[in-house]
């Protein structure tokens, strides 16, 4: 069985382990022990505090193994993604050079340094066992954050983001990195990649260029990455947009790999997610249904498990004794459900304007 709940201290070593087998690299999760032992501190603090409105929570979740006995893997929500430092990224903006004079009209491309992301719930830190991934538990994982914002809504943004790893070649060199930042800051990718998690941020605003870059000037190549996710986060992306989030302009200053955002009410979790009184029932008594999602109501106990979303005809969510453990919940209680498969992309809430994000 498998469980997401949130982070201990006792989960360290784990915590060591995934930062050092995320590819590429993960600047919200270093693999460096003391940076490690602080996201863990602030986590707890976060977890058990009372909070009114977001600021500089980080909450960090693990997924347990339990016939394993064994973490394997990890994810983060920040609750504002600049809430200490700013959240950088590069816009994507058209600019129109034009004269009359010579009978010319060009739209030209650029891209601009932001902090417009700062103000969103980041949903960030994700590295997994390989040997789940493309499982439901990666599905969990990802997701169980969700079920936690739809709990604790005044503890987060409406808009929530999240940044993915951009295109690197066969060589791990990021074409973007070479064809910009690397004219500012001679180090490789890789280099700066882990500076940005283990250093204060501060250095970007220092070194990174202030004024806008033309796509014009940049090789193809660096063109070509912008927006582009790395090739082991495809399915994960897709995942993501069939849960309702879009593409942003937003894009990573260093390797170009796209930011989505979305609007929390608009995504299927959260559309989908409902109430349910819990009623326990032997395994073998509970009948054939869809997986769901299924998250209990307490916060620092916080725990979110898989399992089937087998309704009674009044409304009653049906559990195994192990579910109901597992989330620490007697008969009565409520929990909640929400789908584990996705809307196909036709059934899609219209009505959203790209152009807002
Ligand atoms: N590829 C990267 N490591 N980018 C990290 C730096 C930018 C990131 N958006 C931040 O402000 O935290």
């Amino acid at each position: 069985m498998l469980v997401v709940r949130p982070v201990r201290s006792a989960d360290l070593p784990a915590l060591e382990r995934l930062a050092g087998t995320a590819t590429p690299r993960l600047t919200n999760l270093p693999a460096h022990r003391d940076r490690l032992e602080e996201r863990i501190t602030r986590s707890r603090q976060a977890f058990g505090q009372e909070v009114g409105f977001p600021g500089d929570e980080h909450y960090t979740f693990v997924l347990e193994d339990l016939e394993r006995g064994e973490v394997v893997g990890t994810a983060t929500v920040r609750a504002q993604a600049g809430a200490r430092e700013a959240y950088y990224t590069y816009r994507q903006e058209t600019l129109i050079h034009a004269s009359q004079q010579l009978d010319v009209r060009r739209e030209v491309q650029t891209l601009a340094l932001s902090h417009e992301v700062s103000e969103a719930s980041l949903l960030c830190a994700l590295s997994l066992d390989p040997r789940y991934k493309g499982t439901s538990a990666e599905s969990l994982l990802r997701r169980a954050r969700l079920m936690f914002i739809a709990q604790y809504p005044e503890r987060f943004a409406d808009i929530l983001a999240m940044a993915f790893p951009g295109y690197l070649d066969d060589g791990g060199e990021s074409p973007f990195w070479n064809s910009v930042g690397r004219h500012f800051f001679v180090r490789d990718y890789q280099e700066i990649n882990y500076l940005a998690g283990v250093r204060s941020k501060s250095f970007i605003a220092e070194v990174m260029p202030q004024f806008p870059l033309y796509l014009a000037l940049l090789t193809p190549q660096a063109r070509a990455a912008i927006g582009r996710e790395h090739p082991d986060h495809e399915e994960a992306l897709a995942e993501m947009l069939a849960e309702g989030f879009l593409r942003s302009r937003h894009v990573d200053i260093f390797d170009a790999g796209p930011v989505i955002k979305g609007e929390r009410e608009r995504l299927a979790s959260f559309r989908r997610a409902a109430w349910h009184p819990v009623r326990i029932r032997p395994e073998h008594a509970l009948p054939d249904a869809e997986p769901a999602m299924v998250a209990n109501q307490q916060l620092a106990d916080f725990r979110c498990v898989v399992t089937r979303y087998a309704l009674s005809p009044t409304g009653q969510l049906m559990l195994s004794p192990e579910h109901a453990d597992l989330l620490g919940v007697e008969d009565g209680r409520a929990v909640l459900a929400a789908p584990l498969a996705l809307p196909g992309a036709d059934e899609h809430d219209p009505g959203y304007d790209e152009g807002e994000l």
